[in-house]
Protein backbone atom coordinates (compact mmCIF):
# COMPACT_ATOMS: atom_id res chain seq x y z
CA UNK A 1 0.00 0.00 0.00
CA UNK A 2 2.84 2.18 1.02
CA UNK A 3 4.78 1.38 -2.09
CA UNK A 4 1.48 3.08 -4.52
CA UNK A 5 1.35 6.02 -1.95
CA UNK A 6 4.86 6.97 -2.39
CA UNK A 7 4.80 6.89 -6.13
CA UNK A 8 2.44 10.13 -6.23
CA UNK A 9 4.90 11.82 -3.89
CA UNK A 10 5.10 15.45 -4.77
CA UNK A 11 3.80 14.55 -8.00
CA UNK A 12 1.06 15.59 -10.67
CA UNK A 13 -1.87 13.29 -10.67
CA UNK A 14 -3.87 14.04 -14.16
CA UNK A 15 -7.60 13.44 -14.04
CA UNK A 16 -9.17 11.51 -16.70
CA UNK A 17 -12.56 12.11 -16.64
CA UNK A 18 -15.99 12.77 -19.17
CA UNK A 19 -19.18 12.53 -18.27
CA UNK A 20 -21.32 11.49 -20.82
CA UNK A 21 -22.68 14.70 -21.85
CA UNK A 22 -19.49 15.80 -22.77
CA UNK A 23 -17.87 16.04 -26.16
CA UNK A 24 -14.82 13.46 -24.71
CA UNK A 25 -16.87 11.26 -23.31
CA UNK A 26 -15.26 7.27 -23.87
CA UNK A 27 -13.07 4.85 -22.72
CA UNK A 28 -10.60 5.17 -25.75
CA UNK A 29 -10.49 9.16 -25.53
CA UNK A 30 -9.80 9.02 -21.81
CA UNK A 31 -6.96 6.33 -22.34
CA UNK A 32 -5.42 8.57 -24.97
CA UNK A 33 -5.78 11.45 -22.26
CA UNK A 34 -4.21 8.89 -19.70
CA UNK A 35 -1.58 8.07 -22.16
CA UNK A 36 -0.66 12.07 -22.74
CA UNK A 37 -0.69 12.35 -19.35
CA UNK A 38 2.06 10.09 -18.81
CA UNK A 39 4.33 10.72 -21.41
CA UNK A 40 4.16 14.92 -20.34
CA UNK A 41 5.20 12.98 -16.58
CA UNK A 42 2.23 12.60 -14.47
CA UNK A 43 3.10 10.46 -11.37
CA UNK A 44 -0.48 9.23 -11.51
CA UNK A 45 -4.35 8.95 -13.02
CA UNK A 46 -8.08 9.66 -11.33
CA UNK A 47 -10.21 8.12 -13.34
CA UNK A 48 -14.27 7.52 -13.48
CA UNK A 49 -16.26 4.30 -13.86
CA UNK A 50 -14.92 0.95 -14.04
CA UNK A 51 -15.04 0.76 -17.81
CA UNK A 52 -12.46 3.91 -18.26
CA UNK A 53 -10.49 2.56 -15.33
CA UNK A 54 -10.10 -1.34 -17.35
CA UNK A 55 -8.91 0.91 -20.49
CA UNK A 56 -6.34 3.08 -19.01
CA UNK A 57 -4.59 0.58 -16.87
CA UNK A 58 -4.85 -1.07 -20.36
CA UNK A 59 -2.71 1.43 -22.02
CA UNK A 60 -0.51 3.12 -19.04
CA UNK A 61 1.62 1.59 -16.20
CA UNK A 62 0.98 4.75 -13.34
CA UNK A 63 -1.25 4.30 -10.41
CA UNK A 64 -5.22 4.50 -11.28
CA UNK A 65 -7.31 6.22 -8.45
CA UNK A 66 -10.52 4.86 -8.98
CA UNK A 67 -13.90 6.44 -8.69
CA UNK A 68 -17.43 5.54 -9.80
CA UNK A 69 -19.56 7.91 -9.76
CA UNK A 70 -23.13 7.13 -9.12
CA UNK A 71 -26.46 8.51 -7.93
CA UNK A 72 -28.87 7.01 -5.37
CA UNK A 73 -32.39 8.18 -4.82
CA UNK A 74 -31.82 8.87 -0.80
CA UNK A 75 -28.42 10.74 -0.97
CA UNK A 76 -26.23 13.69 -2.85
CA UNK A 77 -23.38 11.88 -2.65
CA UNK A 78 -21.81 10.67 -5.85
CA UNK A 79 -18.14 9.31 -5.54
CA UNK A 80 -18.42 6.07 -5.33
CA UNK A 81 -21.25 6.10 -2.74
CA UNK A 82 -21.11 2.13 -2.06
CA UNK A 83 -19.39 -0.85 -1.48
CA UNK A 84 -20.67 -2.25 -4.60
CA UNK A 85 -19.34 0.89 -6.41
CA UNK A 86 -15.98 -0.25 -4.71
CA UNK A 87 -16.21 -3.90 -6.09
CA UNK A 88 -16.45 -2.69 -9.45
CA UNK A 89 -13.58 -0.05 -9.95
CA UNK A 90 -11.15 -2.83 -7.73
CA UNK A 91 -12.41 -5.71 -9.88
CA UNK A 92 -11.73 -3.08 -12.99
CA UNK A 93 -7.59 -2.64 -11.87
CA UNK A 94 -8.09 0.64 -9.67
CA UNK A 95 -4.93 1.45 -7.56
CA UNK A 96 -6.32 3.44 -4.86
CA UNK A 97 -10.39 3.75 -3.97
CA UNK A 98 -11.47 7.46 -3.95
CA UNK A 99 -14.88 7.99 -2.53
CA UNK A 100 -17.45 10.97 -0.82
CA UNK A 101 -15.88 11.33 2.80
CA UNK A 102 -18.31 14.59 3.22
CA UNK A 103 -20.90 14.89 6.22
CA UNK A 104 -23.76 14.36 3.57
CA UNK A 105 -26.19 11.93 4.21
CA UNK A 106 -24.88 8.49 2.23
CA UNK A 107 -27.34 5.68 0.51
CA UNK A 108 -29.14 3.77 3.09
CA UNK A 109 -27.99 6.49 5.90
CA UNK A 110 -24.94 4.24 6.00
CA UNK A 111 -22.52 5.87 8.66
CA UNK A 112 -19.31 7.15 6.90
CA UNK A 113 -16.89 4.98 9.46
CA UNK A 114 -18.76 2.17 9.03
CA UNK A 115 -18.41 2.09 5.34
CA UNK A 116 -14.42 2.75 5.47
CA UNK A 117 -14.70 -0.47 8.02
CA UNK A 118 -16.77 -2.23 5.38
CA UNK A 119 -14.02 -1.08 2.52
CA UNK A 120 -11.22 -1.99 5.05
CA UNK A 121 -12.87 -5.62 5.64
CA UNK A 122 -13.18 -6.80 2.61
CA UNK A 123 -9.82 -5.12 1.01
CA UNK A 124 -7.44 -4.95 3.76
CA UNK A 125 -4.34 -3.67 1.86
CA UNK A 126 -6.05 -1.37 -0.77
CA UNK A 127 -5.25 2.46 -0.52
CA UNK A 128 -8.23 4.70 0.48
CA UNK A 129 -8.72 8.52 -0.76
CA UNK A 130 -11.49 10.33 1.56
CA UNK A 131 -12.80 13.08 -1.03
CA UNK A 132 -13.59 15.89 1.47
CA UNK A 133 -15.23 19.70 1.27
CA UNK A 134 -14.58 21.42 4.77
CA UNK A 135 -11.67 21.50 7.26
CA UNK A 136 -13.59 19.62 9.58
CA UNK A 137 -14.56 16.73 7.37
CA UNK A 138 -10.38 16.83 6.93
CA UNK A 139 -10.51 16.23 10.51
CA UNK A 140 -12.47 13.56 10.83
CA UNK A 141 -10.89 11.48 7.96
CA UNK A 142 -7.94 11.89 9.58
CA UNK A 143 -9.24 9.76 12.36
CA UNK A 144 -10.66 7.32 9.83
CA UNK A 145 -9.06 3.90 8.59
CA UNK A 146 -7.60 5.86 5.06
CA UNK A 147 -4.33 6.90 3.83
CA UNK A 148 -4.92 10.14 1.95
CA UNK A 149 -7.13 12.92 1.87
CA UNK A 150 -8.26 15.10 -0.77
CA UNK A 151 -9.38 18.33 -0.74
CA UNK A 152 -12.17 17.16 -4.02
CA UNK A 153 -15.40 18.26 -2.87
CA UNK A 154 -14.44 22.07 -1.53
CA UNK A 155 -16.72 24.20 -3.75
CA UNK A 156 -19.35 21.55 -4.37
CA UNK A 157 -21.54 20.94 -1.60
CA UNK A 158 -24.01 23.10 -0.46
CA UNK A 159 -21.82 24.26 2.44
CA UNK A 160 -18.63 25.37 0.24
CA UNK A 161 -20.48 26.34 -3.23
CA UNK A 162 -19.56 29.88 -2.02
CA UNK A 163 -15.97 29.19 -3.06
CA UNK A 164 -14.61 30.33 -6.07
CA UNK A 165 -11.37 28.68 -7.35
CA UNK A 166 -8.57 26.69 -5.45
CA UNK A 167 -8.85 27.22 -2.10
CA UNK A 168 -4.78 27.90 -0.33
CA UNK A 169 -6.11 28.80 2.82
CA UNK A 170 -8.24 25.62 3.56
CA UNK A 171 -5.22 23.33 2.36
CA UNK A 172 -2.86 25.48 4.71
CA UNK A 173 -5.00 24.48 7.51
CA UNK A 174 -5.79 20.95 7.01
CA UNK A 175 -2.26 20.39 6.54
CA UNK A 176 -1.55 22.31 9.98
CA UNK A 177 -4.31 19.98 11.62
CA UNK A 178 -3.92 16.33 9.73
CA UNK A 179 -1.34 13.76 10.19
CA UNK A 180 -2.08 11.97 6.74
CA UNK A 181 -0.82 13.22 3.38
CA UNK A 182 -2.99 15.50 2.05
CA UNK A 183 -3.98 15.97 -1.87
CA UNK A 184 -4.76 19.34 -3.65
CA UNK A 185 -7.63 18.22 -5.69
CA UNK A 186 -10.12 20.64 -7.04
CA UNK A 187 -9.85 23.95 -9.54
CA UNK A 188 -5.95 23.44 -9.79
CA UNK A 189 -6.21 25.72 -13.03
CA UNK A 190 -2.24 26.46 -13.43
CA UNK A 191 1.41 25.22 -12.89
CA UNK A 192 2.04 27.97 -10.40
CA UNK A 193 -1.05 26.99 -8.09
CA UNK A 194 0.30 23.68 -8.36
CA UNK A 195 3.60 24.43 -7.08
CA UNK A 196 2.30 26.91 -4.40
CA UNK A 197 0.25 23.79 -3.19
CA UNK A 198 3.35 21.58 -2.94
CA UNK A 199 5.30 24.28 -1.45
CA UNK A 200 2.70 24.64 1.35
CA UNK A 201 3.24 21.16 1.77
CA UNK A 202 0.50 18.96 -0.10
CA UNK A 203 1.56 15.30 -0.33
CA UNK A 204 0.46 15.26 -4.60
CA UNK A 205 -1.78 17.33 -6.78
CA UNK A 206 -4.53 16.23 -8.77
CA UNK A 207 -5.52 18.32 -11.98
CA UNK A 208 -8.64 17.57 -14.17
CA UNK A 209 -10.17 20.34 -15.99
CA UNK A 210 -7.30 22.31 -17.21
CA UNK A 211 -5.65 19.55 -18.61
CA UNK A 212 -8.12 17.05 -19.80
CA UNK A 213 -11.45 19.26 -19.88
CA UNK A 214 -11.05 21.65 -23.79
CA UNK A 215 -14.58 23.14 -23.15
CA UNK A 216 -13.51 24.32 -20.02
CA UNK A 217 -9.86 25.56 -21.15
CA UNK A 218 -11.48 26.89 -24.28
CA UNK A 219 -13.82 28.84 -21.86
CA UNK A 220 -11.22 30.50 -19.48
CA UNK A 221 -9.27 32.04 -22.91
CA UNK A 222 -12.82 33.35 -24.29
CA UNK A 223 -13.93 34.80 -21.38
CA UNK A 224 -10.60 36.93 -20.35
CA UNK A 225 -10.59 37.52 -24.14
CA UNK A 226 -14.08 38.80 -24.36
CA UNK A 227 -12.89 41.29 -21.44
CA UNK A 228 -10.67 43.39 -24.38
CA UNK A 229 -13.37 43.30 -27.31
CA UNK A 230 -16.04 44.70 -24.50
CA UNK A 231 -13.61 47.50 -23.40
CA UNK A 232 -13.34 47.91 -27.11
CA UNK A 233 -16.45 48.49 -28.42
C1 LIG B 1 -16.27 17.77 -7.83
C2 LIG B 1 -16.02 16.53 -8.62
O1 LIG B 1 -16.94 15.81 -8.91
N1 LIG B 1 -14.74 16.26 -8.95
C3 LIG B 1 -14.37 15.12 -9.73
C4 LIG B 1 -13.68 14.12 -8.92
O2 LIG B 1 -13.20 13.12 -9.30
C5 LIG B 1 -13.72 15.44 -11.05
O3 LIG B 1 -14.77 15.80 -11.93
C6 LIG B 1 -12.65 16.55 -11.11
O4 LIG B 1 -12.25 16.69 -12.45
C7 LIG B 1 -11.39 16.26 -10.27
O5 LIG B 1 -11.69 16.33 -8.91
C8 LIG B 1 -10.24 17.26 -10.54
O6 LIG B 1 -10.67 18.58 -10.32
P1 LIG B 1 -10.54 19.69 -11.47
O7 LIG B 1 -11.18 19.14 -12.71
O8 LIG B 1 -11.26 20.89 -10.94
O9 LIG B 1 -9.06 19.96 -11.66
Amino acid sequence: MEQILRKLEKGLIVSCQALPHEPLYGSDIMAKMAIAAEEGGAVGIRANTPWDIKEIKKHVSLPVIGLYKKRYADSDIYITPTIDDVREIVKAGADIVAFDATYRKRPDDQPLDAFVRQIRQEYPGLPLMADISTFEEAVVADELEVDVISTTLAGYTEDTKHLRGFDEVLLSEILRACQKPVIAEGRVHSPDIAKKCLEQGAYAVVVGAAITRPQEITKRFVSEMMAVSYKET
